[in-house]
């Protein structure tokens, strides 16, 4: 998916969007939602945990550190999860992917106001990031099939 603009010479140029990383981080059945704590436009509203995968940077990679950072978790990155969706008109992607929890650890909202374990029931109690829509969608089967 590329996005196409007028450069100061009036010429076609082609970019490839950012792309973003999700983590849909599985264990008994429920999904880890986290809470934006910023900025204040989205603050509050829900997202699973990731960010923009940097240049030269695998998305498993950039899943694997964020992951660190925002939870101070080690995870392993399974399938993906739902569709590509295009986000700020075609200039980003969102990716989510399957995650597992490794070697014990438990999510700690370093980054995030408050962390929740949904189940497929509980998807629709909290208000996701609007990208996130068809993701969640996605994930109802795989949560109920856990
Ligand atoms: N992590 C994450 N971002 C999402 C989701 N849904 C969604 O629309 N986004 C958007 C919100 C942000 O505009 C963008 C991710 O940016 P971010 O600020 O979290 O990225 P980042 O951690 O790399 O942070 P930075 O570069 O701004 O420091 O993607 C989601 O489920 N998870």
């Amino acid at each position: 998916m590329r996005t196409e603009r007028a450069n100061e010479s009036g010429q076609t140029e082609r970019r490839d969007p950012k792309v973003v990383v999700g983590a849909a981080i599985i264990a008994d059945g429920r999904v880890l939602a986290c809470a934006r704590s910023a900025p204040p436009e989205v603050a509050g509203m829900w997202e699973f945990p990731g960010g923009k995968v940097e240049p030269g940077e695998s998305e498993t990679a950039a899943l694997v550190r964020e992951c660190a950072e925002e939870l101070a978790v080690r995870v392993e990155i399974g399938d993906r999860v739902g569709r590509n969706v295009r986000m700020a008109h075609g200039r980003s992607v969102l990716k989510v992917y399957a995650a597992r929890l490794l070697h014990g650890d438990r999510p700690k909202a370093l980054e995030h106001s408050a962390l929740r374990w949904l189940s497929a029931a509980e998807l629709d109690t909290v208000t996701w990031l609007p990208a996130d829509a068809p993701i969640v969608a996605a994930l109802r089967p795989l949560l109920a099939a856990d």
